[in-house]
């Protein structure tokens, strides 16, 4: 659909909206809170919104005097990228990698996102996991410039007037965390702002949301992590984490200032809670406000998309599998509940029913009847009948499963004998080691091919190099929410989605399950590759907008015809603008 703009008042600023009443506001506004205007000059050079560097042209030299202020030399902007991906390739350490992206980020915003759209295969990695964990372990020591808005306790009671303070007012999506459990690192406290800002630099590279559209948030409640407390470099609040209702007031002051500042339809992206807090915020939100559990329902989400894609190489219904988990946290019994849901729309059976081929072990082993009354409200629905079994070796071989998924946060626990079980009574064997970073994984690809001698249907939540086994080189997948939050984000945000619903996360799934294709498949790969990740976003964003608007849980009136290029028409271009 073609977008007609036209402008309209917004309290101190203008805001351009499009038919849809979707927020079309462009790159070259500087919003500060008490004015719109366009830097020039040496302010302009500083200003990574709107700086090309070498690339200013010479008549955007004289109008916005730069004169004198950059060499004489004129770049192309392609040219500004192969330098820059030339310099990145020279650093042999993945940390000095993410310091020179996050350094570009601040320098020259357009330039960092067109690296990361051209060579997304090659740079997620190192602005995601596994790069993005070690850098939020040395935050306080890498810390140049603050990114994102930090929340602490100190700001209880004037969350809204912080909010102020940030210079962008149309931001459509915010990616917040309390750093407790950051990937499977545990409590990074402040310093887990590299995960917020590290999703929201995806939303805008894999899903086309702008820039000024993202706001990543940390909300500093203390740490328990003694290391940093010690750490002379810790960047955050030196106190054990806050609890109870002294959190709970925080939050909410958060959740309704947000709504205050940005409005109804701004999406909010729950991140890297410790599992005590993240079940409870979604579900106290969830009728309030437009929430979205990243680790608990796009997990779940990009889950079912590679095990519905899976079945093509593994035979049979998802009701014909059974599902063994290690890890009964957000992300595995997020993704148990959605492949129960599932199975239950394809069956017609009840959930409570589909429920039971599914089977989960925690820390304590896995989860039966008999542990009723000491299992925290999430783990409860997936207690089935069954004696105690201590070992993941015995759980498999006493469940048999076709299906198996890491979940735990800890690396190492598939081992020999778990894969070889898993190879002796499945003939291909689907094993997913979804725990991040690479440190975590549950096994390496490596691991998952030798030891079921060439067998399994491998994917992991961090990338593996391809393995040669016997001559045969296999590609694993990655199996990271990063195909789904861009994507289903944009969905809500173009259909102005009020709530999310679990039919939407289905949705999704289906539309990224769609985009494997035979040569994918021969390869062993049960996910598209990321290369052509901006299109297979607008399909994630077309039909989860498609689910919004059947459930009648649409603002954005009238629904576009054609959803796929809407969304793609949506989405932000990092090709420099003239300044004429
Ligand atoms: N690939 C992807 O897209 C995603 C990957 N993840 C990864 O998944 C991991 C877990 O995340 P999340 O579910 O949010 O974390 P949670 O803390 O919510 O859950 C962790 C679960 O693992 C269990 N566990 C811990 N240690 C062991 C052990 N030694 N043996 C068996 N079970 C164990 C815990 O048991 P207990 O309850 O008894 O303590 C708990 O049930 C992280 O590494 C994260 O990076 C998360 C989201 C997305
Ligand atoms: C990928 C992700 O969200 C995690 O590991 O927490
Ligand atoms: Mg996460």
């Amino acid at each position: 659909m073609e977008s007609k703009l036209k402008e309209m008042s917004n309290g101190s600023h203008s805001v351009a909206q499009d038919v849809n009443g979707v927020s079309r506001d462009t790159e070259d506004q500087l919003v500060t809170p008490w004015t719109v205007s366009v830097a020039s000059g040496y302010t302009l050079l500083r200003d990574p919104r709107h700086n090309k560097g070498l690339a200013f042209t010479e008549k955007e030299r004289d109008a916005h005097y730069l004169r004198g202020l950059l060499p004489p030399a004129i770049v192309s902007q392609d040219l500004q990228e192969r330098k820059m991906m030339h310099n990145i390739r020279q650093y042999a350490v993945p940390l000095h990698k993410y310091m020179a992206l996050m350094d570009l980020q601040e320098r020259n915003e357009r330039l960092f996102y067109k690296l990361l759209i051209d060579n997304v295969e090659e740079l997620l990695p190192v602005v995601y996991t596994p790069t993005v964990g070690e850098a939020c372990q040395k935050y306080g020591s890498i810390f140049r410039r603050p990114q994102g808005l930090y929340i602490s306790l100190k700001e209880k009671g004037k969350i809204l007037e912080v909010l102020k303070n940030w210079p962008q007012k149309n931001v459509e999506v915010i990616v917040v965390t309390d750093g407790e459990r950051i990937l499977g690192l545990g409590d990074l406290g402040c310093q887990g702002m590299g995960i917020p800002v590290g999703k929201l630099s995806l939303y805008t590279a894999l899903g086309g949301l702008r820039p000024s559209a993202c706001l990543p948030v940390t909300i500093d409640v203390g740490t328990n992590n003694e290391q940093l407390l010690k750490d002379e470099f810790y960047t955050g609040l030196r106190q054990k984490r806050t609890r109870g209702q002294e959190y709970t007031e925080l939050l909410d002051e958060f959740m309704s200032a947000v709504k205050k500042n940005y409005g109804e339809k701004v999406l909010v992206q729950f991140e890297d809670f410790g599992n005590h807090n993240a079940f409870e915020l979604l579900s106290r939100y969830s009728s309030t406000h437009l929430v979205f559990n990243d680790d608990i329902q796009g997990t779940a989400s990009v889950v079912l998309a590679g095990l519905i894609s899976a079945l093509k190489l593994v035979g049979g219904s998802l009701a014909e599998h059974t599902f063994l988990f290690l890890g009964a946290g957000e992300a595995g019994t997020g993704i148990a509940e959605l492949i129960a849901l599932e199975i239950s729309k394809q069956t017609k059976a009840p959930v409570q029913e589909t429920r039971k081929k599914i089977w989960l072990v925690d820390s304590k082993g896995l989860i039966v009847n008999s542990r009723l009354g000491s299992l925290q409200h999430f783990k409860k629905p997936w207690a089935h009948e069954h004696e105690p079994v201590k070992e993941l070796l015995d759980a498999v071989k006493a469940i048999k499963p076709t299906v198996l998924i890491g979940s735990s946060g800890v690396g190492k626990t598939f081992t020999k004998e778990v894969v070889e079980a898993m190879a002796d009574f499945n003939e291909k064997p689907l094993i997913l080691a979804l725990s991040n970073p690479t440190s975590q994984s549950e096994c390496t690809a490596e691991e998952a091919y030798t030891w079921s001698k060439g067998r399994a249907i491998f994917a992991s939540g961090s990338p593996f190099d391809p393995v040669n086994y016997e001559g045969k080189v296999f590609v694993p997948g990655q199996a990271n929410n990063a195909y789904i939050f861009p994507g289903f984000g944009l969905g809500l945000i173009i259909s102005g989605a009020i709530r999310v619903h679990d039919d939407m996360l289905l949705a999704a799934s289906e539309a990224l399950a769609a985009q494997v294709n035979e040569e994918n498949y021969d390869k062993g790969l049960i996910y598209p590759p990321f290369t052509n990740i901006r299109k297979i976003s607008a399909r994630i964003a077309a039909n989860v907008a498609a689910k919004v608007y059947e459930l009648g849980l649409a603002s954005h009136l009238p629904r576009p015809k054609d959803l796929v290029k809407y969304a793609e028409s949506y989405m932000y271009s990092p090709i420099y603008k003239s300044f004429l």
